[in-house]
């Protein structure tokens, strides 16, 4: 709407809105206590001046900026993809502005980012943490904070079920489906969750149940999938588990480029991507997008209380893709 919309005021919206200035800076804030009828007749005025109140106008008013940090591994990953995905419209319910930020599992990046926004005096942060991020670096955000993905002490979590996952498909392609020769291609120790725990629970299950071990450990590539495959099948395997969907899309391409789809692919994660181009592949869901509601909600009730640190571990769940 013209010139003229780009230099209207809160001021002006609450004349023509017929309500007062701070009426629709609570409206403007998502304060949940305004009134239906209201909200509508001023979203309508913003709606049609197309007002956007300049944030450092909302600094000076003192409503602030509502920050949060979002702290991501790889922009690439699926998995925080789909958590995020689910954080996001939570935040922007509650009036916060996500900053989306990548650590390519650096300790020196994470550092830098959680510098720059304690400076933008972010209100909270969700980070996506990794093996070798200590607790001490984040020790500033204690309070304030949700970890992904692992679990530190005296901080609020939300973790995976990486050892349940393992065991679960284990479980059903041992004792429903009778492999009795099962693979499992993984991730290197040295990532402690999606490598060494869901490694260490696919050799606990062999142990058990006198299953010959067959194991091979990558990165979380899908390249690494696909270049494991061919050591994987020296011992035939009927059935192969993969730590990560990536890993699952890069055995599938092999197993198909050598007609060798007979072999039964496991995998964890629950992918859309690996669901459409594999959907035989059978899958167990850590949940994702739970995780990142849990954390979303978590954070802004840590933001609106003092509430005690907790670790959720997100159930994961079998999924039958018929
Ligand atoms: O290929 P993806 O879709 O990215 O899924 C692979 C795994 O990604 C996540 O684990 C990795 O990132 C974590 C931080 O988000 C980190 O803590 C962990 O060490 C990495 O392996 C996710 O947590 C796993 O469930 C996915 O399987």
């Amino acid at each position: 709407m013209s010139e003229f919309s780009n230099h209207l005021t809160i001021k002006d919206i609450a004349k023509l809105s017929g309500v007062s200035k701070s009426t629709v800076s609570r409206v403007i804030n998502h304060d949940p206590m305004v009134k239906e009828t209201t909200r509508n007749k001023v979203m309508a005025i913003i709606e049609q001046y197309q007002f956007t109140p300049s944030k450092s106008a909302r600094a000076m008013r003192g409503y602030g900026n509502k920050v949060i940090g979002i702290v991501v591994t790889r922009l690439d990953s699926m998995s925080e993809n789909q958590a995020v995905r689910a954080m996001l419209p939570i935040l922007y319910q509650y009036g916060y502005d996500p900053i989306i930020i990548e650590s390519q599992f650096s300790v020196d990046k994470v550092e830098e980012h959680l510098t720059m926004l304690k400076e933008k005096q972010a209100d909270g942060v969700i980070i996506f943490a990794f093996t070798g991020l200590e607790p001490s670096l984040l020790s500033f955000w204690k309070s304030k904070s949700v970890i992904m993905a692992r679990s530190y002490p005296d901080f609020t979590c939300v973790c995976y079920d990486d050892i349940g996952a393992v065991t679960t498909l284990l479980e059903y392609l041992h004792q429903s489906k009778h492999h009795q020769k099962i693979g499992f291609i993984g991730i290197e120790q040295h990532d402690q969750t999606t490598g060494a725990l869901r490694y260490q629970a696919y050799m606990d299950y062999c142990q058990q149940n006198q299953i010959s071990p067959n194991a091979y450990l990558g990165n979380l590539s899908y390249r690494s999938g696909y270049e494991l495959a061919q050591s994987i099948l020296s011992l035939s395997p009927t059935a192969i588990v993969c730590a990560t969907d990536a890993i699952a899309l890069g055995l599938n391409k092999y197993l198909q480029q050598n007609q060798l789809e007979h072999i039964v692919v496991a995998s964890i994660g629950n992918s859309e991507l690996l669901n459409f181009l594999f959907p035989n592949t059978l899958t167990v869901e850590l949940g994702f997008d739970k995780a990142g509601t849990y954390a979303a909600k978590e954070l802004l009730s840590m933001l609106q209380n003092t509430t005690l640190a907790k670790t959720i571990t997100v159930p994961s769940t079998l999924i039958f893709n018929e």
